[in-house]
């Protein structure tokens, strides 16, 4: 019998022991367009020199012709089956968003260790990969923002409130406690797990659904365990034109074009806010990215050490031999 390989661990950059069961992921579903936000993402991790790879989570109405596509530029293409609230009426923020429940089966990606989770609108434009050194049994992600229309069905529009600027209209004694702080679901990074999603499911089944669908569900069930991170890892478009005094574009690593109208493969520019100067600038980078073919992926190149790896030694490879079988 051959003997048993141990996963090889890598030396990172850092010089620490960097398990290879890190990965980045990204979700896809249907046969639209989104398909390129992840052609778009695979590149652009692929520009900022990420050591690792993407993992794309993709339900079963993906066409065959878009997964060969992902394949060719190096994505993990794995297929899940879809997650659906338990029946309800209520109202999505967006109609769609039912399908983004299907996003939980990520936690079940028990290969992988941490993974950093990134929606297809999302584009990396510096290399995060630290984030997955974070210490374990968090949820990071960044904070989100209540002031766009989408959120007018919430008590925080009601009252003028936003986390991003609690001191501007204070929270209502009168309403109770402030609700806890509340994260994006578009950018986090996480630890698949077994036990936490055999809980996700169950939870969801007897949760009822709400407008914002699995980033509400998301942030009921690791309200304890949420860690906020600095925006610069998951820019909200809204906060450019809601607060400013937030924002430092020229620090961002990571934008999240959620702004109705800003996908940038369906841009018009004609919704409100897109003919903004800094809205056009990060399209245009976008498309930089998404059309440079230096960045294709070049099968090649996959055996050849990522640029982190060149100057290392010899990853360590421990052989467990097997029992003689004599
Ligand atoms: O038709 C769709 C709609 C959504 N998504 C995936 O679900 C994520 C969440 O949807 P979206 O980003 O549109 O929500 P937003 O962040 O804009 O609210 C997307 O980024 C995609 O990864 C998809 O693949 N196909
Ligand atoms: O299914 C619910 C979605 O909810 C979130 O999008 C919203 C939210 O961020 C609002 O705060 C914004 O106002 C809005 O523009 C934005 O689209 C996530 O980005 C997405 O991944 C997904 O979880
Ligand atoms: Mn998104």
């Amino acid at each position: 019998m051959a003997p048993q390989v141990k996963k090889t661990d890598v030396i990172s950059g850092a010089g620490k022991i960097t398990a290879v069961d890190r990965a980045y992921v990204t979700f896809l579903a249907g046969n639209g367009d989104y398909v390129k936000g992840v052609v778009g993402l695979a590149k652009g991790l692929r520009k900022v020199k990420s050591a690792y790879p993407l993992v794309v989570a993709i339900l079963p109405d993906v066409p065959e012709d878009h997964r060969e596509l992902l394949r060719s530029q190096g994505c993990i293409v794995k297929e899940i089956e879809p997650i659906y609230p338990p029946a309800n009426q209520i109202q999505f923020a967006m109609a769609y968003y039912v399908i983004n429940y299907s996003k939980l089966r990520i936690w079940n990606f028990l290969e992988y260790s941490k993974m950093v989770y990134l929606d297809a609108d999302i584009q990396v434009y510096e290399n995060i990969d630290h984030l997955l050194d974070a210490p374990d049994g968090y949820f990071y992600a960044v904070m989100d923002c209540f002031c766009e229309k989408t959120w007018s069905h919430s008590r925080q529009f009601s009252v003028g409130y936003c986390q991003q600027c609690p001191n501007k209209v204070t929270w209502p004694a009168e309403m109770g406690p402030p609700p806890p702080l509340y994260f994006n679901a578009g950018m986090f990074v996480y630890e698949p797990n077994k036990t936490t999603y055999e809980a996700l499911l169950e939870t969801l089944q007897i949760t009822p659904p709400t407008p914002f669908a699995e980033q509400d569900f998301l942030n009921m069930f690791f309200e304890k365990t949420y860690q906020p991170i600095p925006l610069v890892y998951n820019l909200v478009l809204a906060m450019l034109w809601r607060h400013p005094e937030n924002v430092e574009l020229d620090k961002v690593k990571v934008v999240h074009y959620c702004a109705a109208g800003s996908k940038p493969w369906r841009y018009t520019g004609e919704e409100a806010n897109m003919d903004r100067e800094d809205i056009k600038m990060l399209v245009k980078k976008w498309w930089d990215v998404y059309d440079d073919e230096s960045l294709d992926f070049k099968p090649d190149e996959a055996f050849s050490k990522p640029s982190i790896m060149a100057s290392m030694p010899e990853p360590a490879v421990s052989y467990i031999p097997a029992p003689s079988a004599a």
